[in-house]
């Protein structure tokens, strides 16, 4: 059985009785707290009327003028935005130092009228002590409190003294984790919440780790792993804001759901310029929806080698005819020749570009081949006008486009890889290393809807292929001289406005070459393939493929990553069961491991049952310690009727409170081809509202939601209904049962699985 950590102290109760210092305490934090947000208004007031007398200054002047002028109407509505969403707990803590400093700690640094410091932002290293002193280490600290703070009052303080010999006993109110268990216990609302005001000291370790090189998270199921991946990414861009702002930062999640559920996170942490997607996503213009029919395509498709497929798919449309092709042109005999054809790709070849850019090399040598063979066979010596009217004859001829084609195919990312499977021939070709069996498992009509194994191929191909970018080329060429000149003009700007603070000269120059508009880092970067980011965060990494991997890495060159993930709850076909395994061929072995081991979601019992059914599946599972004991957690209920009686279990939560007044989330897990019968008879029972969507026309924001096991991946909700376990692969059960921050129900009319049925039996 695993170890429990208790909360040691009790949690405060903001409405129970106070005594009189600790009200006067309170009061005293309310002053600070009360100058905080005044300066906070000050600031949005401040640039509030910066926009808008940058937006009264019309649409006249030049164009630099206009540009200049857009480019910090953007900056000032950024600024805004920023301080808008710091609004809930601005402040959350307080250092007092051996050598007599207050410092306070919040979303934001603040500085006063003088420029002093009255607000630490969380990530400066000034604040680092708050997270990570100890008694044993004190760092220099005295006292951390945690300020509990609702719609800017003070509702409560908790104290821990590191140094008791130090502190007056009227001074002391240990209140301990109260902070920490409060937020654990809180209902959920379908939306992750920060946890800024509660980060352990190992979650704090992580967040803060170096930005070079790529981390490996491995914790087991709620031990923070998401929560510290958008906290670090926010770490990352306050400490190496330089760099990153440029270059951007990406998130990859497992699903848009789950895009959904973190959405605000980044955006209460201040930072907005997170480019957030799935693989299904990662490709501009295309979308991938569907699922694969097998878990063999997936695993085929998700392996390495398919990277040596696509590059033998498209090395098949480089070939030499079989045979010579006679042809005539304006009553001239021709004849395009196999040695030329050969000769012209070898060349093209050279030149090492890809496919359709090599090929603009490939047509122009045949093209003088042909028109040097024209000036011989009509023995005149060609003018260069002249010579450049035959080269347009003959590339406008058609058995010369045919033949050209047919030698070196021009083909898009989509072309290729439909090829592929809907033509067997195609795959025949490229893949011959597979067996009937498989190939016919990777078969597929033409125009198919993509899958999410799809895109790490179609990225490969992509590369593969590249694009004729002669204009692109050109345009760069004299985008890199306009940059100069607005650089220049930017650091100008900036020495001008002294609103160095808020923007690098190197960020308003993008803006001025943007014209202007409100195209951030993030927006380009999200637009281009081919972006390279400065910094990239992959949560729920255990379902990449080897494949995916490759795309993912093209995109950060200098393997600079954050990877948090869990290879227990691995559901992919040709995800990972080791990260060993999986990194250590692309990252050539430089990865680092961390690993997380505290269990802040699940209630203990829960939690044991969980692992013990995991374990005796053989998944490779981390150790882990609960945070939480919550009383009668778990619950299994035997029924013939399985889909009534999970709706009766619903209904009787529904009826005590678990989701009144907005918050609160049930979640029916059960698999896919359970999901109508569950909700038919929710429906009967509960009232239309539970089923219905609070804010939007998600599931996230519905009381009640009825889901598959890999829809729930890396979310969670206050109880699960758990429908027929044992229909469940192992790691989707692991998945399932450790999603309720309150209670499990397990609904069944098969046996429990057996590790499960000791656990529940177990006193
Ligand atoms: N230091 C903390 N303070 C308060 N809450 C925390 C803390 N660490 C984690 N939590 C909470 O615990 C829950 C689980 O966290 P999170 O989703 O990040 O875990 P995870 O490791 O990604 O889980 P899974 O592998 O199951 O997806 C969340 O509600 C999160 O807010």
């Amino acid at each position: 059985m695993d170890g429990h950590v208790r909360a040691g102290r009790a949690v405060p109760d903001p409405g129970g009785p106070v005594s009189a210092s600790r009200s006067s305490e309170i009061l005293s934090e309310q002053e600070v707290v009360d100058r905080l947000y005044a300066r906070l208004d000050a600031l949005r007031a401040q640039t509030r009327g910066r926009l808008a007398k940058v937006r009264r200054s019309g649409p006249s002047g030049s164009p630099q003028n206009r540009s200049e002028r857009d480019a910090f109407a953007t900056l000032y509505e950024d600024r805004i935005a920023q301080l808008e969403a710091v609004e809930d707990r601005l402040c959350f803590g307080r250092l007092d130092l051996t050598d007599g400093e207050v410092r306070h700690i919040g979303r934001i640094g603040l500085t006063d009228d003088e420029h002093s410091s009255i607000l630490t932002d969380w990530r400066a290293p000034a604040a680092q002590a708050f997270y990570r002193a100890t008694a044993v280490h004190p760092d220099g600290v005295l006292r951390r409190r945690h300020l509990v703070t609702r719609a800017r009052q003070v509702v409560s303080l908790e104290d821990e003294v590191l140094d008791l010999d130090a502190l007056g006993d009227e001074q002391v109110h240990l209140s301990g984790e109260g902070a920490l268990f409060a937020a654990m216990a809180a209902q959920r609302t379908g939306r992750m919440n920060d946890i800024v005001a509660t980060i352990q000291a190992e979650q704090d370790r992580i967040i803060r780790s170096d930005l070079a090189g790529a981390l490996v998270v491995q914790g087991g199921p709620g031990t923070g792993k998401t929560a510290v991946a958008l906290h670090r990414a926010a770490y990352l861009l306050y400490a190496h804001r330089r760099v990153l702002e440029r270059s951007g930062v990406l998130l990859v999640g497992p699903s848009s759901a789950f895009l959904r559920y973190i959405d605000q996170v980044l955006p209460s942490l201040g930072e907005t310029g997170v480019v957030a997607t799935t693989m299904g996503d990662l490709l501009p213009g295309v979308s991938a929806r569907a699922e694969e029919p097998t878990d063999l395509a997936a695993r085929l498709k998700g392996d390495a080698s398919m990277a040596r497929v696509v590059a033998r798919a498209v090395r098949a449309r480089q070939r030499i005819p079989e045979h010579d092709v006679p042809f005539r042109l304006e009553g001239v005999d021709l004849v395009l020749r196999r040695d030329d054809v050969r000769e012209a790709a070898a060349r093209a070849r050279r030149t090492n570009k890809p496919h359709n850019v090599a090929r603009v090399t490939f047509v122009k040598e045949m093209l003088s081949r042909l028109a040097t063979q024209y000036g011989r066979a009509t023995g005149v010596e060609l003018e260069q006008e002249d010579r450049r009217m035959v080269l347009d004859d003959l590339r406008a001829h058609r058995d010369v486009r045919v033949t050209l084609n047919l030698a070196w195919f021009p083909l898009t990312p989509q072309r290729l890889v439909e090829d592929l499977w809907a033509k067997p021939h195609r795959l025949a070709e490229a893949a011959p290393h597979l067996s009937d069996a498989q190939r016919a498992a990777l078969a597929r009509e033409p125009g198919s809807p993509w899958t999410v194994s799809d895109i790490p191929l179609l990225d490969e191909a992509a590369e593969l292929l590249g694009e004729d970018d002669q204009a692109e080329r050109a345009q760069a060429k004299a985008d890199a001289a306009a940059r100069a000149r607005d650089l220049e003009y930017a650091q100008e700007v900036l020495k001008g406005t002294g609103a160095g603070a808020l923007v690098s000269a190197e960020v308003l120059a993008d803006r001025f070459a943007a014209g202007g508009t409100s195209l951030t880092t993030a927006e380009r970067a999200a637009a281009d393939r081919t972006w390279t980011y400065g910094h990239v965060v992959v949560d729920e990494a255990q379902e990449l493929t080897a494949m995916a991997w490759r795309s993912l890495l093209r995109r950060v060159p200098t393997r600079s990553l954050t990877i948090v993930g869990d290879v227990a709850q691995t559901s992919a076909a040709g995800g990972a069961r080791s990260w060993r395994t999986m990194l250590d061929a692309p990252l050539r072995g430089a990865w680092r491991l961390e690993e997380l081991t505290v269990n802040y979601r699940t209630p203990a019992v829960v939690a044991d049952a969980a692992r013990s059914a995991a374990l005796a599946a053989d998944l490779p599972v981390s150790p882990m310690t609960s945070a939480r004991e919550v009383d009668d957690a778990l619950h299994v209920h035997w029924s013939r009727d399985v889909a009534r009686e999970a709706a009766r279990v619903v209904a009787t939560e529904v009826r005590s409170g678990t989701t009144a007044d907005g918050v609160g989330r049930i979640a029916v897990v059960a698999e896919p081809r359970r999901t109508a019968s569950l909700r038919a008879a929710l429906r009967d029972v509960l009232p239309d509202a539970s089923l219905r969507a609070v804010r939007g026309d998600d599931e996230l924001d519905a009381p009640v939601s009825v889901v598959d096991p890999r829809t729930v991946k890396g979310l969670e909700y206050d109880v699960v209904v758990l429908v027929e376990p044992d229909e469940l692969a192992p790691s989707d059960l692991y998945v399932a049962m450790t999603r309720p921050t309150q209670r499990l129900h397990l609904v069944h009319s098969h046996d429990l699985p057996a590790r499960i049925a000791e656990a529940v039996a177990a006193p």
